[in-house]
């Protein structure tokens, strides 16, 4: 067991609505979304090594190391700082669901670039590192910036929101969904007529990808039918996890309590600063 210098959180995040304006020429999509941050997400212990190599251990078996986000957002970094290359002993500790539209792949990345920014004394620029995220994923910047945010763009174009802290339930049913497939499924609506954030504040706002997912994927809609009996409910990001806001823990838990099984889930609260942020901050 190795000693580690330090760990940090690499939290969940959630799409309160996602819209699709357009396709790019590149065959990304033009989308408007709002990423809210939660207390709840995978956590990444992080140790010096002698050897330039990066060393990963990772409970995702079915993962190969080369592919793991972890692992690839430290040889980006690695890369990044030219001549010297010093290595890294990492340690990741999953609790979010793989492919889960919660971000937990794109946030382990980010989580990645700050820790390593912190254990090899970089002392690069959030932008810097924003940047080297955004080779990686779409959703990896807002977790590099750490507030929860308004995004456009390829949802790199972020403006911080300051949002109630309530607590959600997010429920996950057991399949796993391919955002690229959503995303290059002749059936997706992408055509949604740009909103404002004030209208997003108004009510306004739904999931582009939830009516397509559904069809796909008819356990997404048992789920959502099944949350919306307690509280309105949504899909996030390209799902498969359903989510629904509540006053209280008390009350986000119960709902839990009584899921049917086979769902997983876990009550969070949706925070304005990322944990792993609040977490550099302190140490
Ligand atoms: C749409 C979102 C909303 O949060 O879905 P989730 O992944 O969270 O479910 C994300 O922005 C996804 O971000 P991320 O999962 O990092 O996407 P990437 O790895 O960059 O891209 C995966 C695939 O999705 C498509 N893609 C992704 C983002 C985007 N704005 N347009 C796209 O067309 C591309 O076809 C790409 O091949
Ligand atoms: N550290 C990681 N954690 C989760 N998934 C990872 C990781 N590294 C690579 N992946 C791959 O990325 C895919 C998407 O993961 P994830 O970011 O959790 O989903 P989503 O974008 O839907 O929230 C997974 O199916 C998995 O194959």
């Amino acid at each position: 067991m190795p000693h580690f210098d330090f760990s940090l959180p690499a939290p969940a995040k959630l799409n309160l609505f996602l819209h699709i304006l357009g396709r790019r020429p590149d065959g990304y999509h033009e989308l408007q979304t709002l990423f809210q941050l939660l207390d709840f997400g995978d956590e990444i212990r992080f140790a010096r090594s002698d050897s330039s190599d990066i060393r990963l251990e990772s409970p995702l078996t079915d993962v190969p190391l080369e592919q793991n986000l972890v692992y690839r957002a430290a040889r980006l970094l690695q890369e990044h700082t030219g001549q010297k290359k010093p290595g890294a002993q990492l340690q990741l500790v999953k609790r979010l669901p793989a492919g889960g539209g919660i971000g937990g792949g794109s946030s382990d990345a980010a989580t990645t670039l700050l820790g390593l920014n912190k254990l090899w004394n970089l002392g690069l620029h959030l932008d810097t590192l924003a940047e080297l995220g955004r080779q990686l994923g779409a959703d990896v910047p807002v977790f590099v910036r750490g507030r929860t945010a308004w995004a456009e763009g390829v949802g790199e174009q972020l403006q911080a929101v300051e949002m109630p802290e309530d607590f959600f339930l997010v429920l996950t049913p057991g399949c796993h969904v391919s955002t690229q497939a959503v995303f290059t499924d002749p059936r997706l609506t992408r055509d949604t007529a740009p909103i404002t954030l004030a209208r997003f504040h108004e009510g306004h706002g739904h999931n582009d990808c939830q009516p397509l997912v559904e069809d796909l994927y008819p356990e997404v809609r048992e789920t959502r039918l099944w949350l919306s009996q307690y509280a309105p409910a949504r899909m996030t990001g390209t799902g498969a996890s359903v989510f629904a806001r509540f006053d209280s823990e008390q009350d986000a838990s119960q709902v839990l309590a009584r899921a049917p099984d086979g769902l997983r889930g876990f009550v969070a609260r949706g925070v304005n600063v990322s944990p792993a942020h609040l977490s550099l901050q302190a140490q």
